[in-house]
């Protein structure tokens, strides 16, 4: 049987502390078969808009990208953080070729159109417009693409997307061409009932569950996106979903060991 597709995404708390980086990536070249690493960097990009005197505002965990911003995030996550993390990977024997979404046109965006909030650059991506080609070609030929949280309009614009629905959007495009398995990995044991305690970890999650514990407060902040994007990949198509701690990335794909939060869809 082929193997499984997996696309993974490490998110910015990791890639923030280089020996968790290091570690995460240690594991994630070692995964076999073909595999898809899709890097945040939010952490590290409102730490050198600080440096620049740029204050950065983020609502519902979303970045309002002003014309500066977009420059600061480009080469943050396009440049220091892709560049950084395809290195890592390569010394570790793994063959990582780093994007974004402009290159090849792997992520066509929209710009999020104005309501309540002028988000400024930052792209929407439509369901069922992300072709797929290129990345089975690459995937096919043995190489691993790094994908940041860029994307682009088409006329000559990049876009700031985040990097969760990045995921999302690229297991369920390939999953029609692939069995597909998605993992956010992140710096807690999964989706817990206590955010202070990583032994509150929910091993199984349904989308009832899902909606009580975020109306009572138990999930918040950056987890409700990261869930919501979980559940539509798995409506979509992507055959598993986890959410678990980077360092067991490598157990739950390998499936050694039982860690993280399994999204079910019910
Ligand atoms: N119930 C919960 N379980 C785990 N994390 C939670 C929960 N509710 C809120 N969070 C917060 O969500 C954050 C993860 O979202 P985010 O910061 O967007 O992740 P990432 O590091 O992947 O970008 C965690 O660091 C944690 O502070
Ligand atoms: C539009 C938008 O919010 N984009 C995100 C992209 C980076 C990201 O998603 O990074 P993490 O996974 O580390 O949070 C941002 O600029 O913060």
């Amino acid at each position: 049987m082929k193997d499984a597709l997996q696309v993974v995404k490490i998110g910015g708390n990791i890639i923030d502390d280089e020996a968790k980086l290091n570690s995460f990536l240690k594991d994630f070249a070692q995964l076999t078969g073909p595999k898809i690493l899709v890097h945040g960097g939010g952490k590290i990009a409102t730490e050198v808009s600080k440096g620049l005197g740029i204050e950065a505002r983020l609502v519902d965990g979303r970045r309002i990208t002003d014309a500066e911003t977009l420059r600061v995030v480009t080469m943050v996550y396009g440049g220091l953080v892709n560049k950084n993390i395809v290195a890592k990977l390569q010394a570790n024997n793994c063959n990582a070729l780093g994007l974004t979404g402009a290159d090849a046109d792997i992520i066509p965006a929209t710009k999020r159109p104005v309501k309540d909030i002028d988000y400024g650059f930052v792209g929407d991506i439509t369901e069922g417009t992300i072709p797929a080609k290129t990345l089975k070609l690459l995937l096919e030929n043995n190489l691993t693409p790094v994908i940041a949280p860029l994307t682009h309009d088409g006329q000559g614009n990049l876009l700031n997307t985040n990097a969760d629905t990045i995921a999302s959007a690229l297991a369920v495009a390939l999953s029609g061409h692939f069995e597909t398995r998605l993992t956010y990995c992140f710096e807690k044991k999964g989706v817990l009932t206590d955010i202070n305690d990583d032994n509150s970890v929910i091993h199984q999650i349904t989308n009832n569950q899902y909606t009580s514990l975020k109306n009572d407060g138990t999930i918040a902040q950056g987890m409700i996106p990261k869930l919501d994007n979980a559940f539509r990949a798995i409506a979509a198509g992507v055959t598993s979903v986890f959410i678990c701690h980077a360092d067991d990335v490598l157990p739950i794909l390998e499936k050694k060991a039982t860690a993280g939060t399994e999204l079910v869809n019910s």
